[in-house]
């Protein structure tokens, strides 16, 4: 394999990729210089010299995103005492920036519709404090149980559940607090209800994750939950209530307030994973990255989870879609495609892409390079 001149010995089939998406190779030469970001926990803000002390490295603000600090590229937190204990979030200011177009307010239902592995989830959570729920939904199981125990450890279990699901399908609505359900006999049903699934099911499942992820996608037409934080936008649900699904012409009135689709990508614009792939070998990149059937398939399930978490969202709502590639195909031709579909609706009352917002923030775009490409509201 040819190699160009970049630390990396980039081989010829990527700096093709690269070339034909009007990208420069040469981004991928500055990984070394590329600061880490991390998130304080809200709360944590009077222990900032003490976690100074503890890693060794100034924190330095970063004055567009409450809470984010940048630190060297070397500085490792993972095994730090403020890391271990719920402290920090390790967390890229792109990803950051995604989360804080969504503009989330107190009492907000959010649908996260690819959460795994949860970074953006927590910081929803942690946006929200004690109010809205969040709904997260993956199709890997594994990196869902991940998530899971990310929103555990950090204390943000309340108001949050979480879905095995295709987020290209996934149909349930937010459950919100009523007065009806607050009341004694519900937070009993609450203890009694159990989000084990029937023998049959768990077999059939079971036998649909041996196969692979596409595959999988199709075969899961009932969300499994695997998570139910106790006041998950509501209290003592029974099971029909959780699994409640509501036909297109009540979405408008009790879809989700906010939706992140945060979808599925070649991770191109990651500079730390491109990085991985010498370590993985350069023939998994050819793979995971380059394949055309593969990335066609990609733009196409882009265009479905987009579609769907649309569908979801309810009048006046809005809609971040982000990825963290950077071509063209998987960020503004996926959005132009929804938009003319949806446009000869006449369903979009205003339609702002949120790209110029990332021109500014600058050093973020070489890290995750999390496109947000599209905020949209319904009138
Ligand atoms: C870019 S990652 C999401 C990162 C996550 N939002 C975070 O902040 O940690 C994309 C995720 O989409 C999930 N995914 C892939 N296909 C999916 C589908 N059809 N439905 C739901 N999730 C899917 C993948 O398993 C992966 O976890």
């Amino acid at each position: 394999m040819g190699t160009v001149t970049t630390n990396l010995p980039l081989p010829d089939a990527f700096v093709d990729f690269l070339k034909e998406n009007g990208l420069n190779p040469s981004i991928y030469t500055t990984a070394d210089s590329i600061p880490r970001y991390i998130r304080l926990k809200p709360g944590c803000e009077s222990q900032i010299e003490e976690i100074e002390d503890e890693i060794r490295c100034k924190l330095n603000e970063v004055t567009w995103l409450p809470n984010f600090y940048s630190l060297p590229p070397h500085v490792q937190i993972a095994n730090s005492k403020a890391y271990r204990g719920g402290k920090v979030y390790g967390i890229d200011a792109a990803s950051g920036a995604a989360v804080s177009a969504l503009n989330i307010s107190p009492g907000d239902h959010v649908l996260d519709l690819c959460a795994a592995p949860g970074a953006k989830l927590c910081m929803i959570l942690d946006l929200l404090r004690d109010s809205g729920s969040v709904t997260g939904v993956d199709v890997a199981r594994h990196r869902l149980a991940a998530c899971r125990t990310m929103v555990q450890k950090y204390a943000l279990d309340d108001r949050c559940r979480l879905f095995v699901a295709d987020g290209a399908t996934f149909s349930l609505m937010p459950t919100r607090v009523t007065d009806e359900s607050t009341s004694e006999n519900k937070i009993d049903m609450f203890k009694g209800w159990t989000s084990k699934r029937p023998w049959k099911e768990r077999r059939r499942a079971a036998k649909a994750r041996k196969t692979n992820s596409l595959e999988l996608a199709s075969q899961i037409s009932v969300p499994e939950l695997i998570f139910y934080g106790q006041h998950s936008g509501v209290i003592g649900c029974s099971r029909d209530e959780i699994y409640r699904t509501v036909g297109d012409n009540l979405l408008s009135s009790f879809g989700y307030d906010k939706v992140l689709v945060d979808a599925e990508c070649t991770h191109d614009g990651s500079i730390r994973h491109v990085q991985k792939f010498e370590h993985w070998g350069w023939q998994t990149l050819q793979r995971r990255v380059l394949d055309a059937e593969r990335t066609d398939d990609l733009t196409n399930l882009q265009f479905r989870l987009l579609s769907n978490g649309f569908r979801l969202l309810k009048t006046g709502g809005s809609l971040i879609y982000s990825t963290c590639s950077l071509t063209v195909a998987q960020n503004e031709a996926v959005v132009e495609r929804f938009l003319s579909d949806n446009l000869s609706a006449g369903e979009l009352h205003v339609i702002a892409n949120c790209m110029h917002q990332l021109t500014d923030f600058g050093s973020c775009i070489d890290t995750w390079a999390c496109r947000c490409t599209i905020q949209n509201y319904y009138i």
